[in-house]
């Protein structure tokens, strides 16, 4: 589904010095994969996925979504990304409905659409109000609703849940689950937390501090659909966070930096 060769990308800086923030990456994501991507601040998480996004231009490299060239944003790519923002002044539903009815989808289509992704994570009774009268957790579970209506076929999810609580976290978490168990889209997910990293993914991807480069890569061999207390207490999965966490102590090229 997505195939990255031979990506770097260097930043202009305004001091005039180019900053060479990511470089041989090479990764193939599989359709309907979970991957996600750990690293130190600053690594290049974010511009991986903005580049594969189509919002970032690669400096070297290849990627293709589907077989076809990345060259700019498009609907098969739907991004949650904590800057983008909700529209302050649409509603949950008119929110959740915008990319369908950008898409030319009739208002009345559109409409039930957005309500059964509503419903699905508990917010039908929020349907009118507006993202100012929302927590965070429930801003992000609309956000998540946005870009899963016009189904795009591969998510990019920049740390979606970094922002709340822990108990919240947990529940988005749960939620995230359910909704790709029911078609398993493929998703490529940065976060700072290694235990999210397991739970949700088929393989983990560590990065070296910069300049960014694929450090490790670790398949998750645990049973789906998962059960956070059930893994809470599995001794795989509690390998899986020690050996991750101990990658990410020892992030190589450290004098590079
Ligand atoms: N538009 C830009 N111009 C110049 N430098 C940039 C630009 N965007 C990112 N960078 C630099 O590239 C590096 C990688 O940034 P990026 O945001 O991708 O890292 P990250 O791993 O997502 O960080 P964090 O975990 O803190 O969110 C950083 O050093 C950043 O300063």
């Amino acid at each position: 589904m997505i195939s990255i060769e031979g990506l770097s990308k260097t930043f202009d800086t305004q001091r005039n010095r180019p900053y060479l923030a990511i470089t041989d990456i090479d990764l193939k994501v599989g359709d309907g994969e979970f991957v996600s991507i750990l690293g130190p601040s600053g690594c290049g998480k974010s511009t991986l996925l903005y580049i594969v996004g189509g919002f970032v231009p690669p400096s070297t490299g290849v990627i293709l979504v589907d077989n076809k060239p990345v060259t700019g944003p498009g609907p098969d790519r739907g991004p949650v990304f904590q800057e983008f923002a909700l529209f302050p002044w649409k509603t949950v539903l008119g929110n959740v409905m915008y990319g369908l009815l950008e898409q030319g989808e009739n208002r009345k289509a559109a409409e039930k659409r957005a309500r059964e992704l509503l419903a699905m994570v508990n917010l039908t009774r929020y349907a009118d109000f507006y993202p100012k009268e929302l927590s965070g957790g429930m801003k992000q579970r609309v956000a998540i609703c946005r870009t899963l209506a016009y189904r795009p076929k591969i998510l990019l999810m920049d740390e979606p849940f970094g922002a709340l609580d822990a108990h919240t976290r947990v529940r988005l978490q749960n939620d995230l689950l359910d909704i790709w168990e029911q078609d398993r889209k493929t998703v490529l997910f940065v976060t700072h937390s290694v235990e999210e990293a397991v739970f949700l993914s088929d393989r983990v991807i560590v990065m070296t501090r910069s300049p960014g480069r694929i450090k490790e890569i670790i398949s998750i061999d645990l049973p789906r659909p998962r059960n956070r207390a059930e893994l809470l207490v599995n001794r795989k999965y509690q390998d899986y966070v020690v050996d991750i966490e101990k990658m990410m102590e020892n992030p190589v090229d450290e004098a590079a930096h």
